[in-house]
């Protein structure tokens, strides 16, 4: 990855929950760097500490101590306002249940973002790059599992943010129907460049990856580079 440009990067990030005299080090001194247009898949035990870097990456969260940087801007500067509209401007998240409003169609969900970004897509752009056309109109209770995650997908990179944050987007679904939203996640990195991060348990997946970024214990264990990605459709888990 290198010569390409850094998108994140943290020095020394950690994260500490202390409840009553017990202290849980989420993050203890994460050294990272992320690259513009990197698809990486981030693994590792449960309370590893995945969840904790990608919100403090997408702005949701505030790190204890050491740096986060997006380009220039330091994100460990901000208050909740600066993180507000740094998450507006330049991030979608993607979880493992959908967050979908059930009384709005497909395409009125992705209208709630497109309405107030500055520069989307339209919702039926959004929703054709998913593969959705033919579902604008459905309620989330009349679409597949598998097809409510294709629309969250739509409804997070419409504003067309520079980073997808992916927590489990397969997590609820079955592996047939994860392939899909995998390949709906690979096909918006190459279309649109959109860099993005996708946690998971299914350790499989990793071979879709740019890079791959183990935790443990609130540390990178290992990072990896795949010379060679597997398809998502080559993908069994
Ligand atoms: N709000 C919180 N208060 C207290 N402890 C927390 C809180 N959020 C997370 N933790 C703790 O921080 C550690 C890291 O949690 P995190 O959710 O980042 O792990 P994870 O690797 O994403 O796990 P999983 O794969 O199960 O989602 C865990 O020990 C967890 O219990």
């Amino acid at each position: 990855m290198s010569g390409q440009e850094l998108v994140f990067r943290t020095d020394n990030l950690t994260k500490v929950y202390q409840t009553g005299e017990v202290k849980v080090f989420a993050l203890a001194g994460v050294d990272l760097e992320l690259f513009s247009g990197e698809l990486a898949v981030l693994l590792g035990p449960s309370g590893s500490g995945k969840s904790t870097l990608l919100n403090i990456l997408g702005g949701l969260d505030h790190a204890t101590d050491g740096r986060v940087w997006f380009h220039d801007l330091e994100l460990t500067d901000l208050g909740d306002r600066g993180l507000t509209r740094f998450r507006r401007d330049h991030v979608g998240f993607v979880f493992q249940f959908y967050n979908l409003v059930p009384s709005l169609t497909a395409r009125e969900n992705v209208q709630l973002v497109t309405d107030v970004a500055r520069d989307p897509m339209t919702p039926e752009e959004a929703l054709e790059r998913v593969g959705l056309s033919h579902r604008l109109d459905h309620f989330p209770a009349q679409l597949s599992g598998g097809e409510q995650q294709r629309v969250a997908i739509a409804r997070a990179v419409a504003k067309r943010p520079e980073v997808l944050l992916c927590d489990e987007p397969t997590g609820a679904l079955d592996s047939k129907t994860g392939i899909q939203v995998l390949e709906v996640l690979k096909h918006l990195n190459e279309e649109l460049g959109t860099s993005t991060v996708v946690i998971t348990h299914a350790a499989e997946i990793r071979k879709m990856a740019h890079r791959v970024i183990w935790f443990q214990d609130g540390r990178i264990a290992n990072t990896e580079i795949n010379d060679e990605r597997l398809e998502p459709a080559e993908i069994d888990w």
